[in-house]
């Protein structure tokens, strides 16, 4: 996968309508973002890539399937993609954190963010490769590895919806204050990404923005095999 192409398709995206898109519904897709043959590389490093750990999901009460974190130094093309993405969700998160009136502020380039993670003792990488098999599932979660949080994270489909699998649709939960949940169901096809809230997002209300709780999870495959790589942007403890 050449690099170059990878980071001139993250600079290509609409950032301003993914912003947009973002602040109205708390996720969004970018289509395309990796290729069929990207794709079925970073499937292949699931097998033969190197990992610090792995997790069977049903023994941590987590769902079905499994998944491994990567190991620094990070797969070439999930560095770059990492490195891509951040700068156009920083500002974003930076504003969504305004309007919940959270002080923190994130730095424009990644490599300073994750300094002020290492420094706080978050230095394990947590991108990761995910594999879900037949009735395999992932349970509504949020993924908070410490008191450093990036608020936006991004998973990409690697595998192909109605060949390669069926069912395995990728969800998310808003839950509202005094409300009942709210439920998406996020369409995506192979190499397509989601961005989306790792916990909160603001909504606009009447008497200003509130804060909504957001938790993602996948939906039992009912056949064939699933990969999704996980973009994470904080490290973990
Ligand atoms: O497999 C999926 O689509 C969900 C992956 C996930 O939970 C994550 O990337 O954090
Ligand atoms: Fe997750």
């Amino acid at each position: 996968m050449a690099l170059h192409t990878l980071c001139s398709r993250v600079a290509a995206c609409d950032w301003a309508g993914l912003a947009a898109t973002l602040d109205g519904q708390g996720w969004a897709r970018i289509e395309g973002l990796l290729g069929p043959r990207d794709c079925a590389e970073l499937v292949a490093l699931y097998e033969s890539g190197r990992f610090r750990s792995q997790v069977i999901m049903a023994r941590h009460g987590y769902g079905r399937g499994e998944y491994k974190y990567l190991a620094y130094p990070l797969p070439e093309p999930v560095a770059a993609l990492r490195t891509a993405l951040y700068p156009h969700l920083a500002p974003i998160a930076n504003r969504w954190n305004q309007m919940m009136d959270i002080e923190t502020r994130y730095p424009p380039a990644h490599a300073a963010y994750l300094e002020r993670c290492h420094e706080a003792g978050q230095v394990r990488p947590t991108p990761l490769l995910l594999r879900y098999g037949p009735g395999d599932y992932n349970c509504l979660h949020q993924d908070l590895y410490g008191e450093q949080v990036f608020p936006l994270q991004v998973a990409i489909l690697l595998s192909r919806p109605g060949e390669d699998f069926t069912g395995g649709e990728f969800v998310l939960t808003e839950q509202r204050p005094r409300m009942q949940s709210r439920p998406h169901v996020v369409p995506l096809a192979q190499g397509d990404g989601v961005i989306f809230a790792v916990h909160h997002r603001p909504v606009q209300g009447s008497r200003g923005p509130y804060r909504v709780n957001l938790r993602h999870g996948v939906a039992a495959l009912r056949s064939g095999h699933r990969h999704t790589l996980g973009v994470i942007f904080h490290d973990a403890s």
